[in-house]
């Protein structure tokens, strides 16, 4: 099983990335801070009215004395909750967007991650960064910043408020803080290695539970299941425990924030008691120092409680970025040739492995179609994911002439996918803007169309996971008729799925010679016809290109592919 190679981004690549997402919302930014500001301030005015309003009651004061602290009440609830509504929607439209960006972001850099990327990382690890993460992080921002926040803005205002009554009341609040403090300390160091752990075995279940099912067929036909439920198992018990010290450490958390409350309040109100009787502070001032602390229970513990889920959103975003930091698989385009691609001296190996291409150099013009042919293993399907421009060369330089800009590579890999949807779904993936009738054209050009007429809703039957089944054949017309309907500059075929001289070898001939009209081609001849009709023909041996040119030169030459093409002719 694959481990977690993809990169996770520092603090300081954070920091720049979060930057980026800035600009245009600064003005924003202010504007929520100052509403925020505000809450926290309107908050401080309730402790304050009611310390009022006790005192007036202890003075035995008038009742007309009690409008002034009531009416300063009442628009403070009012207008906190208001400026609390405000603050709310602010944040979410300062934050939503730049969280929506990220998100964009990694999933469009995941898409296009160079396959030995992705490889190398496991398929597991990228899925839980785009979904678990991504959401951990939109969770985040949606239910805990704002709180985290406006939580962190009251206690400082409520300490200020505090030292303003007596400087006392504040010293003996700030006893419950080496409390918190040494809590949090000991609550972050003890979670974020089992944070971290978790996400690590979250995604190395996600990667057994996907090879569960996409190699399901082969699991089964090897009587593998049973080994594969157990990883799957122990994975999941792995993910759980995490789950179990992470619940048993909040809790522990807990217990100690109680602790602090109780040593805090026990403080101020022993303050309290002492400066009434020196005469020092008067009943309402006491009471209003002690509103202030209680008040400060809430939002200390939002604050130290938000850590937890913003740790967590923390390091979804270092996993998001870092998704971000790996540079983009982009083939580069090469201007002033008039070849459409032209492979120099190419090496190339499959990640830390031996080189399996050696000083291989292949060109093509424009139309040319060039076979490559070889015996298993000799390097012929890594030659064509390299001119297809799926993998990067170890050395020497494979580049694309301009027009490949305007219509793309296509390639048809041997192991050809089936979308879930319709067969016109699939077909307009090549080609998003295509019409019914060209959908059916290239359908008709492929060969595709006897069978596709015999199934009960023709084009719009529904095929792919959940829909009719195809045969290995049918998938494969579906590939080609995609990359047909595509028209690209290039195509590189690496079909294999016919016996020669199979009625099935004929359907993909017809096919095959329909995709390869009026375009430049690269074939891996699985079938030697398809070498034979070929402008040049490259025989690879062990990662080397050993003789190269055309049908008639090379037969006549008598060496390697005079051999191939003997056997090949007389079976
Ligand atoms: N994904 C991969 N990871 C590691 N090694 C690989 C991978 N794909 C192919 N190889 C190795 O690279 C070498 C060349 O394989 P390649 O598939 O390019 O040969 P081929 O000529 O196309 O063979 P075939 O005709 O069987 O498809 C082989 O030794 C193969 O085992």
């Amino acid at each position: 099983m694959t481990t977690a190679v993809l990169p996770v981004a520092d603090g300081r690549q954070i920091r720049r990335y979060l930057r980026t997402l800035l600009p245009g919302r600064r003005l924003l930014l202010m504007g929520t801070i100052l509403v925020m500001l505000g809450v926290s301030l309107l908050n401080l005015a309730i402790p304050v009215a009611i310390g009022w309003i006790t005192q007036a009651v202890v003075d035995r004061r008038p009742a007309s004395a009690l409008t002034i602290p009531i009416a300063l009440l009442t628009v403070a609830v009012i207008a906190g909750a208001i400026c609390t509504y405000f603050a709310r929607f602010l944040l979410s439209r300062l934050v939503f967007p730049a969280v929506g960006a990220l998100r964009e972001d990694a999933l469009s850099h995941a898409v296009d991650l160079p396959i030995d990327v992705v490889e190398a990382g496991g398929s597991g690890d990228l899925i839980s960064r785009v979904s678990g993460d991504a959401e951990r992080v939109t969770d985040a921002a949606s239910e805990v910043l704002g709180y985290f926040v406006t939580s962190a803005l009251a206690i400082v205002a409520a300490l200020i408020g505090l030292a303003a009554i007596d400087w006392r009341f504040a010293l003996a609040g700030l006893l419950a803080v080496p409390i918190q403090a040494h809590t949090l300390r000991w609550y972050l160091r003890r979670s974020r290695p089992i944070y971290a752990g978790g996400r690590a075995a979250d995604g190395r279940r996600a990667a057994a539970l996907l090879t569960g099912f996409t190699a399901l067929p082969t699991l089964r036909a090897l009587g593998l299941t049973g080994q594969q439920r157990d990883r799957i198992e122990t994975a999941s018990r792995e993910s759980m425990s995490y789950e179990l010290a992470a619940m048993r450490t909040m809790t522990r958390f807990w217990g100690r924030l109680n602790l602090a409350e109780f040593v805090g309040l026990a403080a101020i109100l022993l303050t309290g008691f002492l400066l009434v009787r020196s005469g020092s502070t008067s009943i309402g001032a006491a009471t209003a120092a002690a509103l202030f602390f209680a008040g400060l229970f809430g939002p200390i513990n939002g604050v130290l409680a938000t850590f937890d889920t913003l740790q967590q959103a923390a390091a979804g975003v270092g996993r998001l970025v870092g998704v971000t930091t790996v540079p983009r698989h982009e083939p580069t385009f090469a201007t002033g040739t008039d070849q459409v691609v032209e492979a120099t001296d190419v090496t190339f190996g499959y990640a830390d492995g031996p080189a399996v291409l050696r000083d291989v150099t292949l060109r093509v013009g424009p139309g040319e179609k060039v076979a490559i042919v070889g015996t298993t293993g000799s390097g012929k399907s890594s030659l064509a994911t390299l001119v297809a421009g799926l993998r990067t060369a170890r050395s020497g330089s494979i580049r694309w002439g301009t027009s490949i800009e305007q219509r793309p590579v296509a390639l048809v890999a041997q192991e050809t996918h089936v979308f879930a949807g319709t067969i016109t779904d699939n077909l307009r993936l090549g080609r998003p803007d295509a019409t019914d009738e060209q959908i059916a054209q290239a359908m008709t050009e492929v060969g595709a169309d006897g069978w596709v007429r015999t199934l009960p809703d023709g084009l719009q039957t529904t095929v792919g996971g959940g829909g009719r089944p195809l045969t290995a054949v049918q998938a494969q017309h579906l590939a080609l008729a995609r990359v047909h309907l595509m028209d690209p500059t290039l195509v590189v075929l690496d079909e294999a799925n016919a016996e020669a001289g199979s009625d099935t070898s004929r359907q993909l001939d017809r096919a095959f010679e329909a995709v390869v009209r009026d375009r430049a081609a690269v074939v891996v001849a699985h079938r030697l016809n398809q070498a034979a009709d070929a402008d040049r023909i490259l025989v690879m041996e062990a990662g080397q290109v050993v003789e190269e040119g055309t049908h008639a030169e090379l037969v006549g030459s008598g060496g390697r592919y005079a051999d191939l093409w003997h056997a090949w002719s007389a079976s």
